[in-house]
């Protein structure tokens, strides 16, 4: 196998490859750009137009995707797998990784869209890389395809085991289309998110146009320790991508693909803010209406007044400023294009 194919141990090691481009029997170019990060492109005959970011470890901690990653790397470095699509592969937090933690000092996903500018550090140097990296990779060609999956694990169980979030830009429709491909790629429910973010995912879609999503698959356990997620839908269907063959079989369907909408996002203002959740709660837990949520600083109380109200991502533990949880209810899937 090429040695670059071998980008997870190399970026584990913290080791930059002497050879920087290497090419598969097939022609398919394999280019080191950082640490973490791989170009592959498709020789020009089989290029089919689509611009595929695939991220991983963002949060250092989370391995399952990124042990997805690499067994997609090494079947191109293998010669196994032929790509159509241009694919840039990213590890998001090499240091978090290697300490097996969530991130160093302050979280990646909260740095994009520009706010690691008001921000120093470890991580904020990092997410001005990844946004120069990516703004790279996706060019100034018009006429082709960007697509981006940003892989993750959440902190806790889940009601739901793989589900998606889709970010939002004024005046642009979540596509149906996208969401078939998920759910033909075994994601279960998608959140479709109603106003903007600073996550890596929101960041490729609201300023370089991609169609994106964060991809939420089981929890975070250390590696090889992933046998209990199963990710071969996933897998399956990013092979098909990579190699430009149709993932869905039959007529597209959003049957069985459960939909989202997010009411409120619940804020921590205070070193006072107090969640009143169960610690295993898991995500997509309904809330009863009158339910008292959290409280903070001057008498501040979330109560649930949503029917159908669910919670996910509830931390009590992040930093004041960011989301503590999100409150979300179902959504009819009127708003789709
Ligand atoms: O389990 C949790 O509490 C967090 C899991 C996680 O890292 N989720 C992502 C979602 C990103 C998005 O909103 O698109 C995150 O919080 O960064
Ligand atoms: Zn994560």
């Amino acid at each position: 196998m090429l040695a670059l194919g071998k980008l997870l141990e190399l970026t584990l090691a913290g080791h930059e490859p002497s050879a920087k481009i290497q090419l598969t029997p097939d022609g398919t170019r394999l280019r080191w750009l950082d640490e973490g990060a791989l170009e592959v492109t498709p020789p020009a005959a089989r290029d089919n137009g689509l611009d595929l970011l695939l991220s991983a470890g963002v949060h250092g901690n989370e391995t399952a995707p990124i042990e997805l990653l690499d067994r997609l790397l090494r079947g191109i470095a293998r010669n196994e797998l032929h790509p159509a699509a241009r694919i840039l592969f990213l590890f998001g937090n090499p240091e978090a990784m290697r300490r097996g933690e969530r991130y160093i000092e302050q979280d990646l996903n909260r740095l994009f869209s520009g706010r690691h500018e008001q921000s120093s550090g470890f991580e904020a140097i990092r997410a001005c890389d990844l946004e120069h990296l990516v703004a790279t990779f996706f060019g100034k060609q018009t006429g082709r395809t960007r697509l981006h999956y940003d892989l993750h694990t959440a902190i806790r169980g889940s009601k739901i085991e793989q589900f998606a979030l889709y970010p939002w830009q004024e005046g642009r429709a979540h596509s149906r289309r996208e969401l078939e491909r998920l759910r033909a790629a075994g994601i279960e429910a998608v959140l479709l998110q109603n106003k903007s973010s600073i996550t890596f995912s929101a960041y490729t879609y609201a300023q370089l146009g991609a169609e994106a999503f964060t991809l939420e698959l089981g929890k975070a356990r250390a590696f090889g320790q992933n046998e209990l997620v199963n990710l071969d839908l996933l897998e399956n269907a990013l092979r098909a991508l990579i190699e430009g063959r149709n993932v869905i079989s039959g007529e597209p369907t959003l049957d069985g693909l459960q939909l989202f909408a997010v009411s409120r996002e619940v804020i921590k203002h205070s070193d006072s803010f107090r969640l009143h959740l169960p610690d295993d709660i898991e995500n997509f837990t309904e809330l009863e209406p009158g339910y008292l949520l959290a409280e903070d600083i001057a008498d501040s109380r979330w109560i649930v007044e949503e029917k159908g109200a669910r919670i996910i991502f509830p931390n009590p533990k992040v930093k004041n400023g960011l989301r503590a949880a999100i409150l979300i209810v179902p959504d009819d899937g009127a708003g789709l294009l």
